[in-house]
């Protein structure tokens, strides 16, 4: 039987000591637990920490796109040798993906990506991403590691994610940890606080907005502290940090890579009437469009808003479409057709 696909994904905080070394303590304990679960999942671990670990080395590191880039390319290599030498004793053998946005944009691209996992998984090797960091400028860059899990959880149709991070899970106001949550809306985001971890990214927002998609998807998604004894084993079972719970429509994978939305290059705003038959299944005419940030060529896809400005679907062009004026005569035109939009 196939084995379903486990992503784990680890903060920079929780993989890297106040000193800014690879916590040893920490990965030891993730090859320890996740020997554990290899028969039963592929695993994917996706371990940011690289910049953390490199920055010590730079003289004046000041945060700076070239000097995270040039820290990820030094602590790259000292995290997963450490992963390697903790993961030996437990006989498993690690292998880098150093992923780009762009692999997540081109299908046929991402093809690739998903058959040399399938190899690895095969062979009992477990796969270990991050952002290739060392050639991503501003504009390609993933908005964080948290995006990237996501993206590869949806691609690979994953049963579970996981977010391991600097806290026990989302605290609610009164700094209690949320153990279960249904939808992820606005009295979710309310708990979020401005502060995140010196060294992480996204904060916990990020990881709301991932897990929300996730959700979304179908899959999945705790978010836990590897400082909780076994919290590896606990978060697999739901039993540990916050469980935001899967939705339970089902997804054809095309339309999951389609919403994944690493490759939306546009935002269209659409009247209450278009509104309204986009959500009862049908096609997206010309003459609902009020608004588009971005010309659009046939195949390309975009985020649809309504009139409050909320994105509700996602969807692909079944035209050109260079601004609002070049489609008004087209009136009743498919800008996207229903089978080619994704209701979020
Ligand atoms: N309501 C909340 N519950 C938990 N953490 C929160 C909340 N609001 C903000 N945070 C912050 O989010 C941080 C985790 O995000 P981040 O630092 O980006 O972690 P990572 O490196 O794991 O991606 C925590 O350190 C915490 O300070
Ligand atoms: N690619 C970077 C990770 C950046 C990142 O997303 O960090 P985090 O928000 O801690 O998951 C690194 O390895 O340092």
């Amino acid at each position: 039987m196939k084995k379903p696909v486990l992503v784990i994904k680890f903060g920079s905080a929780a993989i890297t000591t106040k000193e800014g070394d690879v916590d040893e303590r920490i990965v030891l304990e993730i090859a320890r637990q996740t020997a554990q679960l290899q028969s039963k999942y592929n695993i994917v671990l996706v371990s940011s920490g690289a910049v953390a670990a490199g920055k010590k080395y730079l003289k004046n590191y000041d945060g700076s796109l070239s000097a995270r880039k040039a820290a990820a390319a030094i602590g790259n290599p000292l995290l997963v040798r450490t992963y390697s030498t903790y993961f030996k004793p437990f006989n498993i053998a690690l292998a880098q993906s150093l992923c780009e946005r762009q692999h997540f944009a081109n299908r046929a691209q991402f093809l690739q990506l998903k058959d040399t996992y399938q190899e690895l998984w095969k062979n009992n090797i477990i796969p270990i991403a991050n952002e290739n960091d060392v050639v991503s400028n501003k504009e390609l860059k993933f908005s964080d590691n948290d995006e990237l899990a996501t993206l590869i959880a949806v691609g690979f149709g994953a049963e579970q994610l996981l977010f391991s991070t600097s806290v026990p899970g989302v605290l609610d106001s009164k700094g209690k940890v949320v153990s279960q949550i249904s939808t992820i809306d606005k009295d979710v985001f309310s708990f979020v606080k401005k502060e995140k971890s010196a060294v992480g990214l996204g904060g916990m927002t990020s990881k709301l907005n991932f897990a929300r998609l996730a959700n979304q998807m179908g899959i999945q998604t705790v978010i836990f502290s590897m400082q909780t004894e076994d919290g590896i084993l606990k978060a697999v079972k739901g039993e540990t940090g916050t469980v935001c719970l899967p939705q339970k429509k089902k997804v054809s994978s095309r339309n999951k890579w389609l919403a994944t939305g690493s490759l939306i290059k546009a935002l269209v705003h659409v009247d209450e009437g278009a509104a309204n038959a986009i959500q009862n299944r049908k096609s997206l005419l010309a003459v609902g469009v009020v608004a588009i940030n971005q010309a659009l060529e046939t195949g390309e896809v975009f985020q649809i808003a309504n009139e409050e400005g909320e994105v509700f679907a996602v969807a692909k062009s079944k035209i050109d479409v260079m601004n609002v004026e070049s489609i008004r005569k087209k009136k009743n035109v498919a800008i996207a057709h229903a089978d080619d939009i994704v209701l979020l």
